[in-house]
């Protein structure tokens, strides 16, 4: 299984956004992760096209974009167009989820499905075989630097095991607390891609928290 570091750029500091974007193009990290909220799904507002725009400009890296937002169909194209390499999608929006996948392939990304901590790992079943990620939120979505919700772990666990017996490349990744201190247990538990905003933009060094993650990863992996 991949094992990927995704910065949440929803931590960065906008005042100085491609500052923090040159920072992760230089770092060990594999992806930008790009939260988009739209104030109806979560309780919090975040940034649109033009900021998304913005990020592509100077990001030398995949852009994964994980959409908080009602309604997300109407949006796909013009975030594909904006750089999008993952687009990412909550379950709990979507009427018609495998019409929705089907037109993020159609628009050339990669497809996720997001589940808020209390939707069931089960009710993506039928759709895991179409899904190129499922993200698994360790957190109540709208806000960076909450604390871990434990049971992400079970979840994340039997997650696993449907992937293996129904789509073994399936990327699982992971989102919400998420740093050094619950990195080994969210391994051993399955997952690969691991998003981080507060540990990384809050550590007196994100390059060198960067390269922790990442080393960790390593050490775990050949162990
Ligand atoms: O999607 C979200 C929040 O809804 C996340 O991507 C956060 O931005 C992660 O931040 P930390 O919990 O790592 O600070």
């Amino acid at each position: 299984m991949k094992h990927l570091i995704a910065p949440s750029v929803l931590s960065a500091d906008f005042a100085n956004l491609k500052r923090d974007i040159e920072m992760i193009n230089a770092s060990e990290a594999d992806w930008f992760h790009v939260d988009v909220m739209d104030g109806v799904f979560v309780p919090n507002i975040s940034f649109g096209f033009p900021v998304m725009e913005a990020i592509k400009k100077y990001a030398t890296k995949p852009l994964d974009v994980h959409l908080m937002i009602v309604n997300p169909d109407q949006y796909i194209e013009r975030f594909a167009e904006a750089g999008a390499s993952v687009i990412t999608v909550h379950y709990e929006v979507c009427t018609h989820l495998h019409r929705t996948v089907q037109a993020i392939h159609a628009a050339g990304c990669k497809a996720g499905v997001a589940i808020n901590p209390h939707t069931p790992v089960s009710l993506l079943k039928d759709i895991l075989v179409d899904l190129d990620m499922v993200l698994v939120m360790s957190v109540n979505p709208g806000f960076g630097g909450q604390k871990f919700i434990p049971n992400t772990l079970n979840k994340l666990r039997e997650l696993r095991a449907m992937a293996l017996a129904i789509n073994p490349n399936l990327l699982i990744e992971v989102d919400g607390g998420v740093g050094i201190q619950n990195l080994a247990d969210l391994i051993e538990a399955g997952a690969g891609v691991f998003v981080a905003g507060n540990a990384i933009f809050g550590a007196a060094s994100p390059t060198a928290m960067i390269s922790e993650l990442k080393q960790l990863n390593a050490q775990l992996k050949s162990s």
